[in-house]
């Protein structure tokens, strides 16, 4: 089996795909950019992949949640990671050099209160291991990588400060995709299920009439996040995920209220969480 993650080697995506995915015959690859991985899944050039989809510190990846429809991308299961970063530093190099952090955009993100006292410069990488490798290569002493302890080790680099991040307590939830198919997992067999909504209207309280349903039936929500149609401007579809409790009679039901009400929903997945 080909599964795709976000590289190069010491990301936080390796981390979890490798803690994810325990099969030795795994033929794994690594791409540039979440997009690349979400898109490898959608060419079918691979079998599954795995990419962050939300933080705890900043909130949703837009990349992923756009990347998954625009690739059809069905979600198979939810990882929740914890996530240390750290600033790395070529050796020798003191906090109070670093003039410039690099890193992934979210990650750049989670570390806002860091940077605004210290003042420093922001560079955006693909990722926190290709800014931490592109560190070591350019030998660069004015700068620093915002980065794992794993990618520490791996590019031979030294950890100038562990505190780093807005707030201790930070997780990330990734998520595993595959293909979208006709096989979809009966939703009544996992604990969570991600919709996609489109609102029939562009009319006063169409969004509390959809959350509406949910709550008459008693269903719990878990994440919504809106997200620009990119149609027509004002225009947005909802990413809505609730607890099944693996009811499969009150979730058909929400579904089928909803489609009585004339909005479109797609089922993106059910799935189990699993904490690593
Ligand atoms: O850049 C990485 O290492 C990733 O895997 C993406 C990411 C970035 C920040 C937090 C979690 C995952």
């Amino acid at each position: 089996m080909k599964v795709a993650y976000l590289g190069p080697n010491g990301s936080f995506s390796e981390e979890a795909a490798l803690k994810t995915f325990v099969d030795s015959t795994i033929d794994w690859q690594l791409c540039g950019s979440i997009l690349e991985v979400l898109e490898a899944v959608g060419d079918r050039k691979v079998d599954k992949g795995i990419v962050p989809i939300e933080n705890s510190i900043e909130g949703t990846i837009n990349i992923t949640a756009d990347g998954l429809l625009a690739n059809n991308l069905f979600i198979e299961s939810e990882v929740i990671f914890p996530v240390s970063l750290r600033l790395l530093v070529n050796e020798g190099v003191q906090l109070e050099d670093v003039q410039e952090v690099w890193s992934i955009t979210p990650a750049l993100a989670q570390c806002k209160e860091f940077i605004r006292e210290n003042q420093v410069k922001t560079k955006e990488f693909d990722s926190t291991s290709s800014a931490a490798k592109a560190l070591k290569e350019q030998g660069r002493i004015d700068a620093g990588a915002i980065a794992s302890s794993a990618a520490a080790r791996l590019f031979g680099l030294q950890i100038a400060s562990t505190k780093v991040q807005d707030n201790g307590e930070n997780h990330t939830r990734f998520l595993v995709v595959g293909k979208r198919s006709a096989d979809v997992l009966p939703f009544h067999k996992r604990n969570k299920i991600m919709l996609l909504i489109a609102p029939a209207l562009d009319q006063s309280g169409v969004l509390s009439s959809i959350l509406n349903v949910f709550s008459a039936l008693s269903i719990n929500l878990t994440w919504i996040e809106s997200r620009p149609t990119k149609k027509r401007l004002g225009t947005y579809h909802f990413f809505i995920e609730a607890e099944t409790g693996k009811d499969e009679a009150k979730t058909g039901k929400a579904l089928k209220i909803l489609r009585a009400f004339g909005h479109e929903v797609q089922v993106l997945g059910s799935y189990d969480t699993n904490r690593l």
